[in-house]
């Protein structure tokens, strides 16, 4: 089944990641882009690993995970090198409130990793369903390159307006209108 694409609020959900290894790395780096309540537990640590979390001041025990460190976590990313772990933990996150993500087998996740975008205001998620991450990091790059970071400029314009003009046909004309035209501008090289 495909997966369904949504914007998740993490405000007052706690995050916890399991392992420290280079995935580990990868998944936390991206998740700092949008919420700093994250813990996490692993054996060992890469050089890496340690750095970002010693920089965002964020809770590390370094220890094998038992049963039910989950119990009080929202979200849970399985990124160990051990794949009868990660089916454990995802069996036992059913038992909670707590949404899995195991970095070995979608079988074993409530939701995957899109690649993303973030220039302000705008994200641009993008997912090959699994069937190519590669894929879905090169689509990701192409994005990047394709549009302009005066996007968030752009976006904040649009805001005061829609927030400072009366709702109702007109005002849709015009934003549609502009968005359209500021589009057109990537395309001739004209990036204001
Ligand atoms: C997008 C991105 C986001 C992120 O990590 O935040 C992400 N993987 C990225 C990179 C990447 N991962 C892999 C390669 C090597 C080339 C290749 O295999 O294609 C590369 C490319 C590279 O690193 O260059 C290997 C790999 N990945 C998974 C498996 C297991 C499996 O397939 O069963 C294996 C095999 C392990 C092995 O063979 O040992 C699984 C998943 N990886 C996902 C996300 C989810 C599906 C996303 C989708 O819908 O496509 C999913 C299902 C679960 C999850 O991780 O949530 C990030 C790009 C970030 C960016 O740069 O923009
Ligand atoms: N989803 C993806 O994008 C993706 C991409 C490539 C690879 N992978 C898979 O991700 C997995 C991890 O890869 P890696 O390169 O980070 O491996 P790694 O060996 O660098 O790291 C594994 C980490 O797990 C920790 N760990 C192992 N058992 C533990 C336990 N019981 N409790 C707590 N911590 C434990 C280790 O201490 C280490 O920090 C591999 O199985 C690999 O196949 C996923």
């Amino acid at each position: 089944m495909a997966y369904f694409p949504a914007f998740f609020k993490l405000d007052n959900k706690k995050i916890l990641i399991v392992g420290g290894g280079y995935i580990a790395y990868e998944k936390l780096d991206h998740l700092l882009d949008f919420t700093k309540d994250i813990s996490v537990i692993a054996l060992e640590l890469s050089a890496d690993m340690k750095k970002l979390i010693e920089t965002n001041n964020l809770s590390y025990e370094q220890r094998a995970y038992k049963v039910g460190d989950i119990k009080d976590f929202a979200v849970v990313i399985v990124a160990v090198d051990d794949i009868p772990l990660q089916a454990d933990i995802f069996k036992e996150s059913k038992k909670y409130n707590c949404l899995c993500n195991a970095v070995d087998s979608v079988d074993y996740c409530d939701f995957i990793f899109p690649s993303y975008i973030k220039k302000d205001d705008l994200t641009i998620a993008v997912s090959t369903s699994g069937a190519s991450p590669a894929m879905a990091k090169r689509i990701r790059m192409y994005l990047e390159d394709t549009i302009p970071d005066s996007v968030g400029e752009f976006l904040k314009e649009m805001k005061k307006l829609r927030s400072t003009l009366p709702k109702g046909k007109e005002r849709m004309k015009m934003l549609d209108e502009k968005a359209k035209k500021y589009i057109q501008g990537w395309k001739n090289g004209n990036e204001s």
